[in-house]
Order: structure tokens, then C-alpha cells, then sequence
């Protein structure tokens, strides 16, 4: 399976608020370029902090792209994934809604109630490890549903989950014009953070994209700090 993140930060690194709120960061021309991520991708992959915090729909958007979905069989807009290990998601949350197919990634820690309000909600549910989510399941859960092209939007603690794992092949991250602050406020790598070993990244591009910075990466390998 191809994996991307994509994210937007601040000058600083953070993807939002220390309260967790959403920022807008991106401009219009960011905003259509996700979009056109999203029509590339079988699926859309967020964590269930982001819903809880954000609501989002991962919809593609633009009329012609999803008619260029269409034309080759795909569906209209593509799958929706939420990794949340106890089913937290609201039952009335965007990503439910019939606009697309839902996976909702539990472990086995999501109760039976939780499990069946989800799918009574339109999810289909998928069990992946035991107390948490495990990524490598989920992958190969998602692989046999015929997902081999993965978009990861966030948040900080899903896309840290995905490099400790090794499972990213390329990043790309619009860097806005604004401080966000806050020690607490999610950066694009959460997580319990890398020592000793870290993901390099070869930068294959950076362009202005509206008032910020698009950089483009590919994931290389792991290296030790100091070289
Ligand atoms: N600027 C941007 O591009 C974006 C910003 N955001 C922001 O990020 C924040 C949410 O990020 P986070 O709080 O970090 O939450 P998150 O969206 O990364 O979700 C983390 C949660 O996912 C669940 N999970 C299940 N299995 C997991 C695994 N194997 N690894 C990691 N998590 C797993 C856990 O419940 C965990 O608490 C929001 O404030 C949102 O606005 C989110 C997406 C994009
Ligand atoms: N690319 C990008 N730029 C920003 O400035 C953002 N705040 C985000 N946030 C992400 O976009 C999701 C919203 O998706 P919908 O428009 O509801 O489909 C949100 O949940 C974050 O994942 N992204």
C-alpha cells in the first residue's frame, strides 16, 4: 500500500490550538490541492481526535474531480477511515454520513455497543489489535478491502503512529504564515517522539502555495541522530 500525509502547520509546527481547535491554515489554493490529494487516494485516514475535534466530512469537493472518479469506476469521493480504539466517534459525526464508505478502525478494547452503534451509524467496522489500534493490521485490513492508495490527515498522534511504524512513503506539509504557540497545541508529530533513531526525509520540492510554503517530501529510512 502507498501511504502520503498530508498537513498543514504554522510557522511554528502546530496543527492547531492548545485547545485543540481547528486553524484555518491553509489558503484556497492549499485547500484545492488537498482536494485533489483526496480524489487521488482510495481512502482518507484521520484519528479520532481530529473527528472529536474538527467534525471533518473527507470528502472530495470539486464536481470535475469526482466525475474523474467516477469515469474510471471509482467512487464519487473515497473511503473515509477514523483509527479509534475505543469508538469514540459520535454517532451523528460528518464522517458517518452517506457521502462515502466509513471504516471505523476499533480495538479490541470498543465495547459491543460501541461496535454496533457505530455500524447501526453507517460504519463498517474493522477490529484492529488489542488495547489500541495496531497500524499494521489496519493496513492490511484495509489492503483487502481494496484500499492501496492511503491519504493520513492527521492528527498528530495518527501521523507519529504512522512514521514509528514505517509505513509513510511521502509527506507533504503547507507551512502558514501564522504562530500558533502553545507547548501543548498538536505539531505534526506527536506521538511519544523519536531518540536515537529518526525518519529521514528527502525533500523532492518546495513552491509558495497562497501566503505559505508547500514542502514535498519522500520517506528515505531511519538513521541515528548523529549521522
Ligand atoms: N492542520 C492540519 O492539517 C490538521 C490539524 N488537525 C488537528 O489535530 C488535532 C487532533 O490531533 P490529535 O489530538 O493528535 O488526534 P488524532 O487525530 O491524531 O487522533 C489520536 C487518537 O486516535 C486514536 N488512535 C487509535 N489508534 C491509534 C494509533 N495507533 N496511533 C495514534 N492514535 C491512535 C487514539 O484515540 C488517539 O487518541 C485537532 O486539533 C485537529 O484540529 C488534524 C488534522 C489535520
Ligand atoms: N490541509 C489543511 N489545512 C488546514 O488549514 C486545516 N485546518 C486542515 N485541517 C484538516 O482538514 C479537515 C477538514 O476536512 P473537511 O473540509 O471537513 O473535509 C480537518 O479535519 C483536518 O483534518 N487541513
Amino acid at each position: 500500500m502507498h501511504v502520503f500525509v498530508n498537513a498543514a502547520a504554522s510557522a511554528d509546527g502546530k496543527l492547531s490550538t492548545r485547545r485543540r481547535e481547528q486553524v484555518r491554515i491553509s489558503g484556497p489554493e492549499d485547500f484545492a490541492r488537498v482536494d485533489r490529494l483526496r480524489a487521488g487516494a482510495d481512502a482518507v485516514l484521520v484519528g479520532v481526535g481530529t473527528v472529536l475535534a474538527d467534525d471533518p466530512h473527507l470528502t472530495v469537493d470539486d464536481s470535475s474531480l469526482r466525475a474523474a472518479r467516477t469515469d474510471r469506476d471509482d467512487p464519487a469521493t473515497p473511503a473515509r477511515v477514523v483509527l479509534d480504539s475505543t469508538g469514540r466517534t459520535p454517532t451523528d459525526a460528518r464522517i458517518l454520513d452517506n457521502a462515502a464508505t466509513t471504516y471505523a478502525v476499533v480495538s479490541s478494547a470498543a465495547t459491543r455497543s460501541r461496535r454496533q452503534a457505530l455500524a447501526d451509524a453507517g460504519a463498517e467496522v474493522v477490529v484492529a489489535g488489542d488495547d489500541r489500534v495496531a497500524l499494521d493490521d489496519a493496513v492490511s485490513a484495509l489492503a483487502t478491502r481494496g484500499i492501496e492508495t492511503l491519504m493520513i490527515e492527521g492528527g498528530g498522534e495518527v501521523i507519529y503512529s504512522f512514521f514509528a511504524a514505517g509505513l509513510v512513503d511521502e509527506l507533504s506539509v503547507y507551512v502558514g504564515s501564522v504562530i500558533v504557540g502553545g507547548r501543548d497545541a498538536p505539531t505534526l508529530a506527536d506521538g511519544d517522539g523519536f531518540v536515537g533513531s529518526f525518519p529521514d526525509l528527502s525533500l523532492e520540492d518546495v513552491r509558495a502555495v497562497d501566503d505559505g510554503v508547500l514542502l514535498e517530501y519522500t520517506v528515505t529510512g531511519r538513521s541515528g541522530a548523529n549521522g
